[in-house]
């Protein structure tokens, strides 16, 4: 057994109770065997929701100069009291400052963003003052330092102003480009093959074989990945053929990962780990205490992780929620948290569960008092993709846990939090 293959104690201990491995430990096995992408520089319109690989540091100090807050004068703050009448020696609009100096009884026209002029200590704001050619009256006395953004108030050249690992918002390209950084070290979008296995599915609007069904999963997850900030490469279908399946699963090298779906489960027509196994495909583990999700199989081909998901849709799509969302934030750089849940209350009985860990679709609404509200619908299959695209969370039940009464408290995955 390859150290790829070696359970971990806490694994051991639980298979004594069952052959399911529980949730957090599959997750946790996933995670640790990745590794993030390498970096790539991008320009900054590129960088919108990758991953820093190296830190950000600002290449000026912002403002460069003391600068003016507001329209009005720059004025020495003993001067501009209430009533006094100073004389306007010249003006600093944002990017031509004034080269002189404000002496006793002087002011300096400015403007927003104006470099504040040498011997200027406040502004007086245009409102509190009137001017009639160059003498300007004082309407109200002014504090030292009022209006003024201090030289470095927003950050200081050569220092730190993104960390490595940050994802990067709208909010952050804003500063790259404040503190003129035009290109930024990212790490590569992880590229994600995606290969759909099943003599019965067809590419949507393709003829559909007698008894067939559309394959929804490979488009479903090409949309999951590319919100995660992966990179989708669908692949041909493969039909339930060893052979078929090996022959696609050659360009496994071409991936940072390759997602199967479909073949994880015990029929003879469930060819995965066969297929596989014929290219040296080693078994981290197979089956876990996830309902939808039970088959799932994770192990490698070569250098390339393989994540096998269940046919079902919905047990392929909530395991692209639970585990495939955290391996792409993980090649991406970043932690690869499991997803973020909320305590929500259930607007209805929950019954009791049984050791698989359950991921109910259910409905969001609002009571009377405009208090958040969940309701786990009826029919839970794993086929029924409706069901999953009408849900807004998933609520989340722990392995045997008990029957709930309506008004309970339960702790759930919100769809929408993860742009699923
Ligand atoms: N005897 C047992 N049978 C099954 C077990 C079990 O433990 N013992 N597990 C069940 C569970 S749970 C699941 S989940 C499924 C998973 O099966 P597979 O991963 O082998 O998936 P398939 O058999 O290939 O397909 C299942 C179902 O999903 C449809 N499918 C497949 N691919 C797609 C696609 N790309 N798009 C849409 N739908 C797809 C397929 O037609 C089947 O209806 O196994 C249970 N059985
Ligand atoms: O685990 Mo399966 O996904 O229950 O249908």
């Amino acid at each position: 057994m390859s150290a790829w293959c070696t359970r971990p104690a806490a694994s051991r201990a639980s298979s004594v109770a069952s052959d399911l491995l529980p949730v957090e430990e599959a997750r946790a096995r996933i995670l640790a065997a990745l590794a993030p992408t390498a970096a790539e520089t991008v320009a900054l319109p590129e960088a919108a929701g990758r991953v820093l690989a190296r830190p950000v540091a600002a290449r000026l100090t912002q403002p460069p100069a003391d600068v003016s807050a507001m329209d009005g004068y720059a004025v020495r703050a003993a001067d501009a009291v209430e009533g006094a009448t100073l004389s306007m020696i010249g003006s600093a609009p944002a990017g031509r400052p004034f080269a002189g100096e404000v002496g006793p009884g002087q002011a300096v026209r400015i403007f927003t963003g104006g470099f504040v002029p040498a011997g200027a200590e406040a502004i007086l704001l245009q409102e509190d003052a009137t001017a009639e050619g160059t003498a300007v009256r004082v309407n109200e006395t002014v504090k030292a330092g009022r209006w003024i953004r201090r030289r470095g108030l927003d950050f200081t050249e050569g220092h730190e102003v993104l960390a490595a690992g940050r994802k990067l918002t709208a909010r952050d390209i804003g500063l790259a480009a404040a503190s003129n950084n035009p290109w930024l070290a990212v790490h590569r979008k992880p590229r994600i093959g995606i290969l759909a296995t099943g003599d019965e599915i067809a590419l949507p609007g393709d003829p559909i074989p007698a008894g067939g069904i559309v394959s929804s999963n490979a488009h479903a997850l090409a949309a999951l990945v590319k919100g995660a900030g992966g990179d989708p490469v669908v692949l041909p279908i493969a039909p339930d053929d060893t052979h078929a399946i090996a022959e696609v699963a050659g360009t496994a090298h071409a991936f940072d990962l390759l997602v199967t779906t479909g073949g994880a489960s015990v029929g003879e027509h469930d060819l995965i780990q066969k297929a596989l196994g014929g290219e040296g495909f080693e078994l981290g583990f197979w089956k876990i205490a996830m309902r939808p999700g039970k088959p799932l199989i994770w192990g490698r081909l070569g250098r390339t992780p393989v994540l096998g998901l269940p046919g079902n849709p919905v047990s392929a799509l909530v395991c692209g929620v639970v585990f495939l969302i955290p391996a792409i934030g993980r090649l991406s750089g970043l932690p690869g948290d499991p997803p973020p849940t909320r305590r929500l209350i259930t607007a209805v009985p929950i019954a009791e569960n049984d050791r698989r860990a359950d991921h109910l679709r259910s409905a969001i609404s609002y009571d009377s008092e405009g208090r958040m509200r969940v309701t786990p619908a009826e029919m839970q299959d794993s086929s029924m993709l409706a069901t999953l695209a009408r849900a807004d969370a998933l609520v989340l039940r722990a392995p045997f846990a008990r029957a709930l009464p309506a008004g309970a408290e339960v702790e759930a995955i919100v769809l929408a939090d993860l742009g699923v």
